[in-house]
């Protein structure tokens, strides 16, 4: 494939250094220091020849036992799901109020009345992005809803409803049991995030959001190229959202590391001030992103099935050619010459690769489906007085009256689990989990030294469904299952 945009001489051993993999030391290390920070030492991460990283048990565990809970590095709500959830643009927790998520909902539901979406958000270039599953626990299944139904399910709003619910002025029944943190705006004002705590707002700002937001303390230039940015993004694919994510945060790391190494040198030196890229300071802030196994994007993300393999070459092509348009508009809006080197196609590329290679679901189930439920267990006449106020309100919003929320995220230890057809562990959100956090049940018993492994595919499929399915990343299967099956 002839390259788009050939990758500038003057960056391509720092480029090199950033793509070369980890070292055996560096990878035990890295691992080392987040499992100790998290104070987990159920589990360990080690690296074998055949099937790279893995994630072995450290103790036994017990079937139905959580088996990890992990922060992601970066996630994204995917941009048509902002419109049915308002959640914590850090955490992902559900903010506000039973009635402000409700009537919100009926709000946009209202002045997009005629136009259907659905669960395959972000996307509308054809090329979705390949996301291991997260399931949610059985009830919340039965339920909850991943795309809106259509307008047809919906009786009309009940008049004079909507405002008093997004302002607080009309309570309904029971919802103070069902309390949420409250929505707190962006401090930087770009009336974009949301968050459910100070401390969920500045740590967003610290990891990538004060480069991204789109507030009055921005200037206007860049606030126009970071609106142009996400425009292209939300109309081709969120998962550029992500990428301008995963670039800020490197770009803040290393300049934190770098103002730290100069607050040591400047003691002894005055003369050593530079604004020079310090490549082994990159390389220290890229390090959290080097560990992801990652290949290009355009190079490993699956066919769609509406692409016949002889047009797979310009399928590529294309899809190559809109993450070059999505960086120029990143560049225009973000650009920091000390950190050049990420603003190289090739780098974008593997930083989304390595999302099409690892990400999972980022799914949050919603508390007005547990509102609802509350409301029908209810007994006479409680039930009766609560449902006057109530049904309204749930004919308004239809069959899909509760939609989790959805988006798609990066996690440093999760990411590290291989696959097997007949996996000891998958990813399962409890009741409990009411964050963006990924969780790992153990499906069997798991003994201590046992590799831990999930299923990247719908493991009931036949054999070769399965392995078309894994194809996508970049393996054939020779688990157990398969192994039998095929003989
Ligand atoms: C989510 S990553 C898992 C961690 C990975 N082993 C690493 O080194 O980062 C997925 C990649 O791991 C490798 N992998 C996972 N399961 C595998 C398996 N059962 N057989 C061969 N390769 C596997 C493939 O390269 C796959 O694209």
């Amino acid at each position: 494939m002839e390259p788009i945009c050939p990758i500038g001489s003057q960056c391509a051993t720092e480029i090199s250094a950033l793509l070369a993999p980890p070292s055996p030391f560096q990878l035990q290390e890295y691992f080392h220091n987040l499992l100790s920070a998290r104070q987990c030492n159920a589990i360990t991460v080690k690296q074998d020849v055949k099937f790279g990283k893995g994630l072995y048990a450290a103790m036994d565990f017990k079937e139905g036992e959580l088996v990890l809970k992990d922060h992601m590095l970066v996630g994204v709500q995917h941009s048509l799901n902002k419109i049915d959830c308002l959640v914590c643009s850090f955490c992902f927790r559900f903010v506000g109020s039973i009635e402000h998520q409700i009537g919100r909902r009926l709000y946009l539901q209202q002045l997009s009345a005629n136009e259907s979406h659905g669960c395959d958000v972000g996307n509308s270039s054809g090329s979705s992005t390949h996301c291991h599953e997260m399931d949610l626990s059985d009830e919340e299944e039965s339920t909850q809803q991943c795309i809106s139904a259509s307008s047809k399910t919906r009786a009309p709003l009940p008049e004079g409803v909507v405002e008093p619910l997004m302002n607080g002025r009309l309570m309904l029944p029971c919802s103070e049991k069902f309390s949420l943190p409250p929505a707190i705006p962006c401090p930087g004002g770009c009336g974009e995030a949301y968050y459910c705590s100070t401390s969920c707002a500045e740590a967003d700002f610290e990891s990538s959001h004060s480069l991204l937001c789109t507030g009055e303390s921005c200037d206007p230039a860049r606030r126009e190229a970071l609106l142009e940015f996400i425009k292209h993004a939300n109309d081709t694919n969120d998962i550029f959202l992500l990428a301008a994510k995963a670039i800020s945060y490197t770009i803040l790391r290393y300049h934190k590391l770098k103002a730290f190494s100069l607050e040591e040198q400047v003691k002894y030196d005055t003369s050593c001030v530079s604004n020079h890229c310090n490549l082994s300071l990159l390389l220290e802030a890229w390090r959290p992103i080097s560990m992801g196994h990652k290949r290009r994007w355009w190079d490993c993300i699956a066919l769609p099935d509406d692409v016949d393999s002889s047009d797979e070459a310009s399928f590529r092509m294309q899809i190559k050619e809109l993450a070059f348009e999505s960086l120029q508009l990143l560049k225009t809006a973000i650009f920091d010459k000390e950190c050049e080197p990420l603003f190289s196609l090739e780098i974008y590329g593997h930083i989304i690769g390595m999302f099409e290679l690892n990400n999972l679901d980022l799914v949050v189930a919603s508390p007005v489906e547990d509102y609802f439920l509350y409301i029908d267990d209810l007994t006479y006449p409680d039930k009766e007085e609560a449902e006057k106020i109530t049904q309204p309100i749930l004919d308004a919003l239809g069959e899909d009256y509760s939609i989790c929320c959805q988006g798609t995220a990066f996690f440093p230890l999760q990411s590290c689990l291989n696959h097997s057809c007949c996996p000891n562990a998958k990813a399962f959100k409890r009741d409990e989990d009411k964050d963006g956090q990924a969780t790992i049940i153990a499906l069997s018993s798991i003994c201590k030294g046992e590799e831990i492994t999930i299923s990247y595919v719908d493991e009931d499929l036949p054999l070769e469904e399965r392995q078309a399915s894994l194809a996508d990343y970049g393996f054939r299967c020779r688990c157990p299952k398969c192994i039998e099956e095929e003989s």
